[in-house]
């Protein structure tokens, strides 16, 4: 918490008939009660409360009418009774309050004082401090998924969010989307975007999908910038995506709020925060595919996600049907990854640390040299891996590609932790939203009973990378090719690596033709299934921005730096 700083007005005013000190600084508003009895009492309330201004939601004035208090707002407040004869004057100061699990909700409180010029002065310096926020949005653009998740978009929106814009003075240019991609075309070609402050999606990670393909589009299209080329570097957007969780897995959402709740979203819109996040591009061919921000998975999750798609009948359950059946499956698949690990940076996959709110690593865009740093780099070199000549094209690779092929249950990239109500770590637990690199996790063919072990991990405390089947990766890119898709020269260099009767021994045991596993699986980009599996995938460093601050940190010892603590 900040420093109070130079008081702007201090009063003595009345809430819910005890005396408080009254003060407001730039940075914070306090209320402490006037000779509260200098002997602890468990059992007595808290007498000194202090809210950061940047949390404040809004002030609204309450006029008195027939002995009633009249709201700004029109609704009618009986106060009079419950507050001294004597306070004829009152306003209401809403502020964020944290609950449990990350949540976020509106409290109120309303000071009275009996001089009506020291009330309005309170109201209007409160108001200027809110109005010298520059981060705030004064105007949105908001887009509606009617069938998202359990189809409730719409009416979470009204119920929960709209009447928060409305107390914070917001507003809004509403869509209600009438089928699928209508967002992104809109965003794409229509949105007059200059009138906006920042764009809100209610819906789940697939509308947050088409908000980014929209946006990020029409950005590259303004600032001249080609985004169908790999090798381009790509303009950051300007205008902040909130993201309203009405969806079934709201992963982007739960990994950078910490809940999928959807009045904690409209609150850090309202406040005006802003995290930045890393997108990756997604190229087959040097042809442009699509962004993801959360999960690129092939094997398990890409079969999980075309199998659940046929049963969006069931809502977010669909996801658990699959899993166990795609589980039971057991598909492994071939191919060859190669990657550029990621140079320079402090943090690693393994790391104990996590991403959370004014990571320090992202304010730096991971670019922090360490110790520890170079020696992950170290046992990275000394990995098992091998280099492939037809790597060493690309102007990145200044640092050097390395490749590895084999058998995988799953090769996934997770850009951020993917934490999510299902695995509230997530896939990565110690990924970073914004530091420019994905963390590429490869988990070799197995037993199911060692897959089982592995999943189970995701959702306890032990490390579901401490495995000698999986291992990952921090890295800036990567390319995967299946092994049916690779040249006949790629597959004799199989050969060569490999005894040729070990080779055949396994061609023969798990070619499709057996009909124990098929040739390929398929690509889950953030929940929408790729047209393509030979993919090239680049990371591109804080690309876009959200109304969110990453997750808090929760407080263990009392913040000394708090006013009512000194
Ligand atoms: C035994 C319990 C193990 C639980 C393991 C849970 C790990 C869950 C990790 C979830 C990671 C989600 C990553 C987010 C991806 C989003 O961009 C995307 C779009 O919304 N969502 C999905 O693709 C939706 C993906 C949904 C994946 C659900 C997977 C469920 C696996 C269940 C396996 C059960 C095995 C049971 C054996 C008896
Ligand atoms: N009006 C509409 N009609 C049909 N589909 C739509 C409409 N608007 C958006 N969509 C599409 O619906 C898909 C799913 O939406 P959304 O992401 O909101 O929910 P979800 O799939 O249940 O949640 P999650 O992505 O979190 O798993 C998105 O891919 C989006 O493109
Ligand atoms: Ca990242």
């Amino acid at each position: 918490m900040e420093r109070p700083g130079r008081l702007l007005l201090q009063s003595e005013l009345r809430v819910r008939n005890a005396a408080y000190d009254v003060s407001l600084s730039r940075s914070l508003l306090t209320w402490k009660r006037r000779a509260a009895s200098p002997v602890y009492h468990p059992f007595r309330p808290s007498v000194c409360h202090s809210v950061p201004v940047s949390e404040i939601i809004s002030v609204r004035e309450e006029e008195e009418e027939n002995g009633s208090r009249q709201r700004d707002d029109g609704s009618w407040k009986k106060i009079r009774e419950r507050e001294g004869k004597d306070c004829r004057q009152a306003f209401t100061v809403l502020y964020v309050e944290r609950c449990q699990q990350h949540r976020w909700r509106c409290a109120e409180v309303t000071f009275t004082c009996s001089d009506e010029t020291v009330c309005q002065h309170w109201v209007s310096s409160i108001r200027e401090q809110l109005a010298s926020n520059t981060s705030r949005p004064k105007h949105l653009l908001v887009y509606i998924n009617p069938y998202g998740g359990k189809h409730q978009g719409k009416r979470i929106y009204e119920q929960k969010v709209a009447p928060l814009f409305t107390q914070a003075g917001i507003s809004t240019s509403v869509i209600v989307t009438e089928y699928a991609n209508h967002a992104r075309d809109h965003l794409k070609m229509e949105a007059e975007l200059k009138k906006f402050d920042g764009v809100v999606c209610v819906g789940g990670d697939g509308m947050f999908s088409e908000i980014i393909h929209g946006l990020i589009w029409r950005t590259q299209i303004d600032c001249g910038v080609d985004p169908n080329s790999p090798e381009e570097a790509l303009s950051p957007c300007s205008l902040r995506i909130g993201i309203i969780p009405a969806g079934s897995t709201d992963c982007i959402c739960f990994a950078t709020v910490g809940t999928n709740d959807p009045v904690t979203s409209a609150l850090h819109i309202i406040v005006g925060d802003s995290q930045p996040l890393d997108v990756c591009s997604v190229h087959h061919n040097n042809m442009f595919l699509r962004y993801s921000v959360s999960l690129l998975g092939y094997g398990f999750y890409g079969d999980v996600l075309s199998d659940s798609e046929r049963k969006r009948w069931m809502g977010p359950a669909r996801y658990d049907f699959s899993g166990v059946k795609m589980f039971l499956t057991h598909h492994y698949y071939e191919g060859t990854v190669s990657y550029l690990p990621a140079r320079g940076i402090i943090g690693t996959p393994r790391d104990a640390t996590r991403c959370r709110s004014g990571c320090v690593i992202c304010q730096h865009n991971g670019q922090l040299n360490s110790e520890r740093s170079e020696k992950y780099e170290m046992d990275e070199a000394s990995d098992s891996v091998s280099i492939h000549p037809w790597l060493f094209c690309s102007p990145e690779s200044s640092g050097e590609w390395r490749t590895i092929r084999g058998k995988f249950l799953a090769i996934n990239a997770a850009s951020m932790s993917c934490a999510c109500p299902r695995s509230p770590k997530g896939l990565s637990p110690a990924a970073h939203l914004a530091d420019g690199t994905t963390d590429l996790i490869l988990v070799r063919k197995c037993s199911r009973f060692n897959f089982l072990r592995h999943l189970l991990r995701h959702t306890s405390k032990d490390d579901q990378f401490d495995l000698t089947f999986v291992e990952v990766h921090r890295v800036r890119r990567f390319r995967f090719m299946p092994r049916h898709c690779q040249s006949d020269s790629d597959l004799e260099l199989d050969l060569h690596e490999n005894s040729k009767r070990q080779i055949f021994s396994q061609i023969c045991k798990d070619h499709p033709a057996c009909g124990c596993a098929p040739a390929y699986s398929s690509w889950n980009c953030d929940g929408e299934i790729l047209t393509h599996t030979a993919i090239d995938v680049r990371v591109h460093c804080q690309l876009i921005k959200l109304f969110a601050r990453g997750i808090e940190e929760l407080p263990v010892f009392e913040d000394l730096t708090n006013p009512c603590a000194i």
